[in-house]
């Protein structure tokens, strides 16, 4: 686990507190279609398109061909190439965004396939349409060079923590009753059920976002958060040492196989030290004392089974990242703690492990929240600073704003951890 320092952000406030205030700033003029908001992290690359769906007659003669290959590409497919999958289930329609009524569209590839994106942009023509595409993550900087080079395309980038809070606000606000839930009694397996929960005015709370590692914001209001800590033992952990165990190939197939898994065989727990409960500090005998601590015996090593094993890796890593962000929300006094992140993704033996670890170790007063969009709040509001600054095809970009575009957010302070 690491602690890194914090730092706050400020974001202008908007004109008004109206749900689509976040994109109430918008340009008098509207960027050239496609919209896309690209989130290029560690492990995957998140892509959301625009569909627009109020298409004029007019508009539709003077659609070029480029830009109808690829709305229909997109739109007509599910998966692309061997990785690409569209999420169909989280697909939103009738969503206004830049004066326009559309579909928003959920794409997620491997980042390790950028070149073969990046090739696919280049077949298909991208760089006739646009000299520049909106992206955050890393990998907005990592591979500026190469979309540069081999596509003639510009990364205008963003800032994935300011993008992530945008995105989530967005999403919540035009998704309502659906977005945000809970898991009522997540330790009753019989009994356990996800009840929406009302997010409209979800501040402070502390957002959790599990990626391949894990950062920790604090967020006061729609315009103010810091970054209180982060680890780095996240989901690519996870995956990466689920692999090294297992042998697993896939994200879904170390899930399923955690899913037939007992951690109880490979952790040590408090009875397996003292034979029961340790009562003088409430420590009961099924709480893990050590994981993986029944490793340290050839025997019980030759035993431990794949699932054990898949299932022992995810608790450790859910676990860790559930008593940070503990902490975290006692340092801040915060009580709503939100948990997102694609590690979340089909994981629900995470979710409900998060759930009840935030409700028993504060003794009842903190709520672990989950959101249906969780991986893709930081694409999102990305796509959203492309409606609130557009991108150099209108001419306001120079070629010297290659660092991240900060119109909007001011550091204020830098507070240690
Ligand atoms: N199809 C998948 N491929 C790889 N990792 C996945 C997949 N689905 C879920 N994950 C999990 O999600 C994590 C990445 O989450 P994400 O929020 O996309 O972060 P990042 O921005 O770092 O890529 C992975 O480390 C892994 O634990
Ligand atoms: C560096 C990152 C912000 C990158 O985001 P990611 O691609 O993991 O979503 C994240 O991995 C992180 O916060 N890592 C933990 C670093 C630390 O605080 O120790």
């Amino acid at each position: 686990m690491a602690a890194t320092s914090a730092s706050e952000c400020v974001r202008d406030e908007p004109d008004n507190d109206s749900p689509t205030a976040s994109v109430t700033r918008e340009l008098p003029f509207k960027p050239p279609m496609p919209w896309f908001g690209m989130d290029i992290g560690g492990s995957l690359t998140k892509l959301i398109y625009f569909e627009p769906k109020d298409i004029t007659d007019e508009e539709k003669e003077q659609e070029v061909e480029t830009l109808r290959v690829i709305r229909k590409y997109l739109t007509s497919n599910t998966a692309y190439g061997k990785t690409g999958v569209r999420d169909e289930q989280l697909e939103m329609c009738d969503m206004p965004l830049g004066g326009r009524i559309g579909t928003i569209h959920f794409i997620r590839f491997p980042s390790s396939e950028m070149t073969a994106f990046i090739e696919l942009a280049k077949a298909k023509n991208f760089s006739s349409l646009a000299k520049s595409i909106c992206a955050t993550g890393g990998g907005a900087y990592k591979f500026e060079d190469e979309f540069k080079k081999q596509v003639h395309l510009r990364l205008h980038k963003f800032d994935e923590l300011d993008c992530l809070i945008q995105g989530m606000q967005y999403i919540d606000r035009h998704n309502p009753g659906f977005e945000c839930y809970y898991w009522k009694q997540p330790n009753e397996p019989e009994q356990c059920e996800k009840v929406p929960f009302d997010f409209r005015n979800p501040y402070p709370c502390l957002i959790v976002n599990i990626g391949s590692g894990v950062s920790i914001l604090a967020v006061y209001s729609a315009t103010k958060y810091s970054r209180v800590s982060g680890t780095s033992l996240g989901g690519g952990t996870f995956l990466g040492l689920c692999s090294l165990l297992t042998g697993c190939e896939t994200f879904e197939e170390a899930i399923e196989l955690a899913s037939l898994g007992d951690s109880t065989n490979i952790d040590k727990l408090v009875r397996d030290i003292y034979g029961g409960d340790y009562g003088r500090f409430n420590l009961s005998g099924d709480t893990v004392a050590s994981s993986f601590g029944n490793m340290i015996s050839q025997e019980r090593r030759k035993t431990a089974s794949k699932s054990d094993l898949a299932r022992a890796t995810l608790v450790t890593i859910t676990n860790n990242i559930g008593s940070i962000a503990r902490m975290c929300a006692i340092q801040q006094g915060i009580q709503n703690v939100v948990f997102v992140g694609n590690f979340l993704r089909v994981n629900t033996i995470s979710m409900k492990l998060l759930a009840h670890a935030m409700d028993f170790w504060s003794q009842g007063t903190m709520k672990a929240l989950f959101l249906e969009h969780e991986g893709y709040f930081g694409a999102m509001g990305c796509l959203l600073e492309l409606m609130r600054t557009g991108t150099d095809d209108e001419g306001i970009m120079s070629d010297e704003d290659s660092e991240t575009e900060e119109t909007s957010v001011e550091t204020v302070s830098i507070i240690p951890p």
